[in-house]
């Protein structure tokens, strides 16, 4: 859905979801967050006019836009109604902004961007909102001095706020863990790529979120940039290569299709995501299988992705490839028949708020029992009852919770706006599947359109 005039639900304290007998639509979601995160450094570093089509416009891309900007090499023009954003090069070069740039909560922007200061003369200082600033980067901190790029930590707790001396990116070989983010390696991926000489990237031990490196890898070679690679051991970025410039286009984003497919799982019906398929890089459409394995059947075909509900059991999983959509199969898992083990998810425990921690919380309001591990999360289905749901400021809880207010009555959601990190629209677009068009009612039973 094109943004048109912002949603008011946005700024309500707390909304109730209604329920919804069952579901039979299409729904076009967003861009990817990732893709649009990815094009857009990729533009930024390529020298060349490049127009992303059918971009994420959410509060993370515009403030990696802005982000981009504040290096003062290129012009990134946002065109929310058309869903575009042109970036153009200013014909300066890039040069450490006198103020502090603020990402307010967007991961992965904030560490592409740390990387790419260390192309831009003098020292950019980059920081984020509260939970940002304890968000881990220490292992991208810690790779970068050997490619020519001091970047430190100014508090030295590994995190934002953080300041870049830029301008002597050499290149040469590094290492990196990739235990704590796949974010760090991406970011050295696509930022050696302006590197004097080549990078040569080690993972020091077992790299985590693999789909997202795959995604940057495919995102550079679409923008004419090749990786030689020794599977997730080594990678090596060849120095003097050209970019291509011209217009992309992102495809819907996988992470933001999750709650819908979880409604036609919840609710027994069926849900249609065009324009994605199997063969995307997203992992995240691996919850197409998973959503399988509990009883729903899943198709794919020349229309997209087809999820029809069925009768829901619990699984064991290993979800380290798709840690964004833990917090949405953790909710079809209340609903299923059984017990759902959800395993290899430490990695949730550093994203927008402790998400095994809140998954865990929310889902005990609502009376399903859960047992929450260091790195895992234990699920006994039932039936959930209404509770208000806390969202931790986090896109992600707010979404998925949501979706469990189309199946059990009494479901308020707090801070609804929060969905705006990476999906602006979510309400609007949860309108579409009810015949009145109305999702939501404020506590008090008045509709909110
Ligand atoms: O590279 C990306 O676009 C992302 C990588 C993932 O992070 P981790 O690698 O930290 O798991 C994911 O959670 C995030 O939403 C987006
Ligand atoms: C973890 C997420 O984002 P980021 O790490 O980019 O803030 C997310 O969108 O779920």
């Amino acid at each position: 859905m094109a943004a048109g005039a912002p949603d008011p639900r946005r700024k309500e304290t707390e909304l109730t979801v209604r329920t919804l007998r069952t579901v039979d639509s299409e729904v076009k979601v967003l861009g990817s967050k990732s893709y649009t995160n990815r094009y857009l450094a990729i533009a930024s570093l390529s020298g060349q006019d490049t127009t992303l089509e059918n971009a994420l416009i959410s509060d993370d891309t515009v403030y990696f836009a802005r982000g981009i900007e504040a290096l003062g090499h290129v012009r990134a023009e946002i065109d929310e109604r058309h869903e575009t954003i042109r970036v153009t090069p200013t014909g300066e070069p890039m040069r450490a902004p006198a103020d502090e740039i603020f990402m307010g909560g967007a991961g992965t922007p904030l560490r592409f961007l740390i990387s790419m200061a260390g192309h831009a003369p003098g020292v950019t200082t980059i920081t984020g909102n509260k939970r940002m600033q304890e968000r881990p980067m220490g292992d991208l901190l810690a790779a970068l001095p050997a490619l020519g790029v001091d970047a430190v930590s100014v508090r030295g707790n590994g995190s934002p706020p953080v300041q870049v001396a830029g301008g002597s990116f050499r290149g040469g070989a590094t290492q990196i863990s990739g235990a704590v983010s796949s974010q760090f390696t991406s970011s050295l991926l696509i930022n050696s790529v302006l590197a004097e000489t080549d990078v040569e990237i080690t993972i020091t031990d077992d790299l985590i979120s693999k789909p997202y490196v795959e995604m940057t890898i495919a995102a550079l070679a679409e923008m004419g940039v090749q990786i030689k690679r020794d599977g997730y051991a080594r990678f090596t970025v060849p120095a003097g290569q050209a970019f291509r410039g011209g217009s992309v286009t992102v495809e819907p984003d996988a992470s933001g299709m999750s709650y819908f497919l979880a409604a036609a799982a919840v609710l027994g019906g069926r849900v249609t995501i065009p324009g994605i398929g199997r063969d995307s890089y997203q992992g995240d459409v691996g919850l197409v299988d998973a959503l399988a394995r509990m009883g729903c059947a899943a198709s794919f075909d020349q229309k997209g992705i087809t999820l029809t509900g069925g009768e829901l059991h619990g699984i064991e999983i290993d979800m380290e490839s798709m840690p964004d959509v833990v917090p949405t199969l953790a909710v079809v898992a209340a609903f299923a028949r059984g017990t759902t083990h959800i395993s290899n998810i430490a990695s949730l425990r550093v994203k927008e708020c402790d998400r095994i921690a809140a998954v865990t919380n929310e889902l005990r309001k609502m009376g399903i029992a859960v047992d929450e591990h260091h790195d895992a999360m234990t699920i006994t289905g039932g039936t959930p009852t209404g509770a208000v749901i806390e969202t931790y400021d986090d896109h992600r809880i707010a979404m998925c919770f949501a979706i469990a207010g189309l199946r059990t009555e009494g479901v308020v959601i707090k801070d609804p706006g929060c969905v705006a990190k990476s999906y602006p629209t979510f309400w609007e677009t949860l309108d579409t599947l009810f015949p009145d068009g109305k999702s939501t009612t404020f506590p008090d039973g008045k509709s909110t359109r």
